[in-house]
């Protein structure tokens, strides 16, 4: 077998191939995908090719930004469109493509790689751990009053969470560049968030509100009527209103779309996809038991390529030195680190220090963005914890200044 990298040549080649892998046919959107193969980057495009030429098997990467903690923007390699023929699996195509694909990433110096996983079981071996998640918040009409701010009633409190801004009601097709320049601000914040490069809106390949999909969207402008918030929505079976994705620059522009979307007319639910368990939003209705969480699952997933770099490159928030001996078996490599965090800085250099945690790579990128708390891993048996402070220790060096979150779909 050998593995290629491809040309817009192969364009045509790799679509067909990766449809084929899939069981669809190009035309049909995927889950509401519109053309997403069209932002495809076909110079970092893979084809594996049977010993007879055949293209049995495809994996790409896109070129995102990600947000780390403390708002630190580094690439992520955005693996996407893995594939192997039906007729040609469980034969080592996607382990050659994924080791291929891993020191390519390397080469190109790339310090992280993240994607979305069809399957659970398939991307831990190669290193990748979950490290964001997402949910969906269903909120029949009858439950949806809100409550009113508790800060907010004292009166000498600061109005956190006021807003003095307005919503305005678009279609998708009259929003021009006002999505994307808002999710832009937004995503520079987020932890776990990634980019959406100009080209996703300008081909309108991703998912709603990116795909031509017909949306509303309301628009949230601030007080000086600047664009900072938006929420796509449709209404469908059931008279429920369904909002794709809630964008906000900040909590009080969130829940001004949140009350937006829960007071429209003629509504059965609401529901709010890409809201997560932890969400501020279920706190703020007068009844705690008013929005329904379901479909609770894992998003993006990471996998560290550079360890060290890695680790200098996100924010931290608690001081603390802490030694991890990471096991990379799929690449055959192990390695000590001290990680020491000074004034939100870190610093990561090789040791031989007895370690505070052992460790897989997939776990270290499960923990990375602060989604996903270290005790929780050493609880269940992954991470290995040598004293009895250092999975204490390694929760407050690791936690994010909000829970990292991603709703990017590629
Ligand atoms: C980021 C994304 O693009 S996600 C999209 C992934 N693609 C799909 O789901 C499309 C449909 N599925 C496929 O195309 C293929 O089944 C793939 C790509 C998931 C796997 O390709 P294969 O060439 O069969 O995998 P390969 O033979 O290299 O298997 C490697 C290992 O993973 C395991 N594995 C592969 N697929 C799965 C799976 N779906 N579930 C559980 N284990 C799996 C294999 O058993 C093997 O284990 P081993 O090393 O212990 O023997």
């Amino acid at each position: 077998m050998e593995i290629r990298s491809t040309t817009d040549e192969d364009r045509d080649v790799f679509v067909d191939t990766v449809h084929a892998a899939f069981g669809r046919f190009a035309e049909t959107p995927i889950e509401g995908g519109g053309l997403w193969w069209s932002a495809l980057e076909f110079d970092r495009c893979l084809l594996a090719l049977a010993a007879d030429g055949r293209p049995v098997g495809t994996a790409a990467a896109h070129s995102f930004e990600l947000t780390l903690p403390g708002a630190k923007l580094v690439p992520a390699a955005g693996v996407t469109a893995v594939g192997v023929l039906p007729s040609h699996r469980r034969q080592g195509v996607l382990s050659a493509m994924m080791r291929h694909q891993l020191a390519e990433l390397r080469a190109r110096g790339e310090i992280l790689s993240v994607l979305l996983a069809s399957e659970a079981p398939i991307y831990g071996r190669f290193g990748y751990g979950p490290a964001t998640y997402t949910a969906r918040l269903t909120v029949p009409r009858h439950q949806a009053a809100l409550a009113v701010p508790r800060a907010r009633q004292a009166p000498d409190a600061a109005v956190s969470g006021s807003d003095d801004g307005s919503v305005e009601v678009l279609r998708r097709a009259e929003c021009g560049e006002i999505l994307e320049a808002v999710y832009d601000r937004y995503r520079r914040a987020q932890p776990g968030a990634l980019s959406r490069p100009h080209r996703w809106w300008a081909l309108r390949a991703g998912q709603p509100p990116i795909s031509p999909a017909p949306r509303y969207v309301a628009v949230h402008r601030d007080a000086h009527g600047v664009p900072d918030g938006y929420a796509s929505y449709s209404i469908g079976e059931g008279n429920a209103l369904t909002v794709d994705e809630t964008i906000a620059a900040d909590d009080a522009g969130f829940a001004a779309l949140a009350r937006f979307a829960l007071g429209h007319d003629l509504v059965s639910r609401v529901v709010f996809k890409h809201v997560p368990a932890e969400h501020p939003l279920r706190w703020q209705f007068a009844d705690f038991r008013a929005g329904e969480v379901s479909g609770d699952t894992d998003w993006l997933w990471v996998r560290l390529l550079d360890v060290p770099r890695a680790l200098t490159a996100r924010g931290w928030f608690t001081d603390g030195e802490l030694v991890l001996d990471v096991e990379d078996p799929f690449l055959g490599e192990r390695n000590r680190y001290l990680l020491t965090v000074r004034d939100g800085k870190g610093d990561c250099v090789p040791t031989d220090r007895e370690p505070g945690l052992s460790l897989d790579v997939r776990d270290l990128g499960s923990i990375y963005l602060g989604g996903t708390a270290p005790s929780t891993l050493v609880r269940a048996g992954h991470i290995q914890a040598h004293r009895a402070d250092a999975a204490t220790l390694a929760d407050a060096l690791f936690r994010a200044e909000r829970s990292p979150h991603c709703l990017h779909w590629f």
